[in-house]
């Protein structure tokens, strides 16, 4: 028996067609969300995770604001983007695309976002109000796993959940939306230090691998049937792009995200929610 598909990428869709009519009632109400990108430097990853944004905007209505620098780019500049960026009434919401080139202060940008736009959830200010567990823009990754879990109907009240990993995009949120009252989950985060992870693996309902360590999750560590989701990215030796989790968990798990087509189409889905909740929070 092979793994059901969690399938981000009908499950995205489904979420973009709600927006496009929540978009257009805020239309209506004279308010037009728009999304703003700032990317700094020529990756062509990043490059295409950019304009894979703007594509969804275009799709459900959200005006697109792109920022590009050259890689050269001084903290000053950057920084000059965002306040401007921050001041623009046009820009409802908008991201810095990560990792930023080397000698930026990362967390300084950030910090300069203003949180009421801060459209990946990841402003300090943000990660707090998640904790108080007050209104916030949620971060894009954690809450497009629980959206892809909901709406394949796997539970997860109750579940023990194991997060590997402790990144700021994922691990770290990933554990405080679990155990909101609303998720309910147990949840068990296992990261470099952990001294068995096999053993924390083998009772887990739910495994999210955010550790970028290729293949770190083996079928024989995995549940029959539990729900196995892949966000670890990282190269082999041979240069190719592996995720955490070893394809032969397919045959053992009752769920598995594929990567293309699992949690990538619901990030950026997510995103954009957190850019319509904020122009909708804006004429409240
Ligand atoms: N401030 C910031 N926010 C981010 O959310 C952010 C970031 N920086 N830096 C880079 C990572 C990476 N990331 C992806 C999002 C979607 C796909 C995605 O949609 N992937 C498609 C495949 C896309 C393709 O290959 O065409 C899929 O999985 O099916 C991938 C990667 C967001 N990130």
């Amino acid at each position: 028996m092979t793994a059901q598909i969690l399938d981000g990428k009908a499950t995205a869709a489904e979420i973009k067609s709600d927006l496009t009519a929540r978009v257009a009632a805020l239309k209506e109400k004279g308010v037009t969300p728009g999304l703003g990108t700032i990317l700094v430097g020529d990756d062509p990853g990043s490059q295409k995770y950019v304009a894979g944004k703007h594509r969804d905007c275009a799709q459900v209505g959200i005006a697109s604001i792109q920022r590009e620098l050259s890689g050269t780019a001084t903290q000053e500049e950057i920084e000059a983007v965002v306040r401007e960026l921050n001041e623009d009434p046009a820009c409802t919401g908008y991201i810095v695309q990560l990792p930023l080139p080397k000698g930026i202060d990362e967390n300084r940008i950030l910090e300069l976002m203003d949180p009421d736009k801060d459209a990946d959830g990841l402003h300090p200010m943000n990660l707090g109000r998640l904790v108080l567990n007050e209104p916030a823009p949620l971060p894009c990754t954690p809450n497009g796993i629980i959206t892809l879990l909901r709406r394949h109907g796997v539970e997860i009240k109750g579940a023990e959940v194991v997060v590997v990993g402790r990144g700021v995009t994922i691990g770290r949120p990933m554990p405080l939306l679990l155990t909101r009252r609303s998720e309910n989950a147990t949840v068990t985060q296992c990261h470099t230090g952990t001294r068995d992870l096999a053993a924390h693996l083998r009772r887990a309902d739910i495994i999210v691998a955010a550790a970028g360590s290729a293949h770190l999750i083996r079928p024989e560590d995995v549940k029959p049937g539990a729900a196995v989701l892949d966000v670890g990215v990282s190269r082999s030796a041979e240069g190719k792009i592996v995720g955490d989790v070893h394809p032969g968990v397919a045959e053992v798990a009752g769920w598995v995200a594929p990567n293309p087509g699992g949690v990538g189409p619901m990030t950026r889905a997510q995103l954009l929610v957190n850019v319509v909740e904020a122009a909708e929070r804006s004429v409240r």
